[in-house]
């Protein structure tokens, strides 16, 4: 079993040779540092939300009215963090959060397949999204032993919706994530200011341009003629999806199907009763509706909906301290977004994967000292509303 807490010893002997990290360690340092460091147009992207980002900001804060209350005399000296999800025995609750643009997040134009090492080297999956700036076939690849998962914006041609999926499917994909909250992009004041919408510009539509049923529409070659590719993109790109659709969702693969998007208690109660095997909780972080609730506030009422059925979490998480309530208010897995975002644009792979250590070794520590060896002794504790 890993011993995620002692990535602090780690730091803490390296220190004694007069090392320090080559990131920090903590989400409000690491996100200024990656603000300097990304090129404007990709740090607005990332950084920004929907309006004026109230949404946003909630989802981070609204953790600070959740707390937990420590137990003593409890034998933690070893933790158990590792969760069996819909098939897969992972060693950790944590994943990384499909992000259309991690592959710009690294200088380089392949940060998919920086994500998808750091993914092999901590076992934290990744969750692929569609927009990739590397063919999926490449970044599963790169994940090694990690389980993948492919995460679907559905397109309006049902051919390409079944390529792109049954493409996931080979390459390995262990689940299949179809976003819901996004066929239209919510109002971006930060990206509508500049002008910027990066797949515009021919950023990330790899699956799109390595994919024959695409190839096959566009009719040449896409590398020649990039701007008829994108404009092809752009017609293509959203289905409105209703619940009349999950039926031919679900008879395009055997993988299990999760809902990413689900805030109502009600919709997760019918999307459990429509075959669906996951709910993923989330409110794309405040990217999509401004508004909104914070997305952990609305987690409790959703586990409660979906009853056996597992709800993974995401929106607002930005340390151990955050995952571990998640576990606590009943997520079976924690999402990870923008932090290995900033992770990537700092330092590659490297970056990536000490972002996601430093988180587990945070939500490690917090478990060993508040007395709760497992996930289940967490979920039990729960936590209190301050
Ligand atoms: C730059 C960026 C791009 C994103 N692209 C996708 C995507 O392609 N597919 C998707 O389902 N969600 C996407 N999301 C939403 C994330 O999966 C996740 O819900 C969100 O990042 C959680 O919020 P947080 O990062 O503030 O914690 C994106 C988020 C960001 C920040
Ligand atoms: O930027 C996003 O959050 C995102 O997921 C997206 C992807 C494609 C089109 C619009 C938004």
């Amino acid at each position: 079993m890993p011993h995620y807490g002692d990535y602090q010893n780690a730091l803490y002997f390296a220190g004694l040779s007069g090392k320090t990290p080559d990131l920090p360690v903590d989400f409000a340092t690491l996100e200024a540092r990656a603000a300097k460091a990304m090129p404007d147009s990709v740090r607005d992207y990332v950084m920004g939300g929907c309006g004026d980002e109230a949404t946003q900001d909630a989802n981070a804060s609204a953790f600070a009215h959740w707390g937990m209350v420590p137990r003593m005399l409890v034998d933690c000296a070893t933790r158990d963090l590792s969760i069996d999800l819909l098939g897969m025995k992972l060693p950790s609750p944590i994943f990384m959060a499909p992000i259309g643009v991690t592959g710009i997040c690294t200088e380089d134009g392949h940060g998919d397949i920086a994500a998808a090492r750091a993914s092999a080297e901590t076992g934290v999956p990744f969750i692929g999204s569609t927009l990739m700036n590397d063919p999926m076939e490449a970044v599963f690849a790169a994940c090694g032993d990690t389980p993948a998962l492919y995460q679907l914006y559905t397109p309006k041609n049902e051919d390409l919706a079944a390529s792109l999926v049954s493409r996931a499917e080979k390459a390995g994909a262990k689940a299949l994530v179809v976003t819901l909250d996004t066929w239209v992009t919510g109002w971006r004041p930060r990206d509508l200011n500049s002008g910027n919408f990066p797949q515009l510009r021919g950023h990330v539509l790899a699956n799109y341009t390595s994919d024959p049923v695409f190839r096959d529409l566009l009719g040449k070659d896409p590398a020649e003629d990039v701007q008829a590719a994108v404009m092809l993109w752009v017609s293509l790109f959203g289905k409105v999806l209703t619940w009349d659709d999950l039926p031919w969702l679900r008879g395009l693969t055997s993988l299990p199907i999760l809902l990413k998007g689900i805030c109502h208690p009600d919709d997760a109660r019918r999307a459990v009763d429509a075959g669906i095997d996951g709910i993923y909780c989330s409110n794309h972080g405040g990217r999509q509706a401004n508004g909104g609730i914070a997305a952990i506030d609305m987690l409790p009422d959703v586990v409660k909906a979906a009853g056996d059925t597992p709800v993974l979490f995401d929106s607002g998480i930005r340390s151990g301290t955050d995952v571990v309530k998640a576990l606590a208010m009943g997520a079976a897995a924690v999402g990870i977004g923008r932090p290995y975002c900033y992770g990537l644009a700092l330092g590659g792979a490297a970056g990536a994967a000490h972002v996601l250590k430093s988180i587990l070794a945070e939500a490690d520590l917090l478990m060993a000292v508040n007395g709760m060896p497992t996930l289940d002794a967490v979920r039990e504790a729960g936590v209190t509303r301050i």
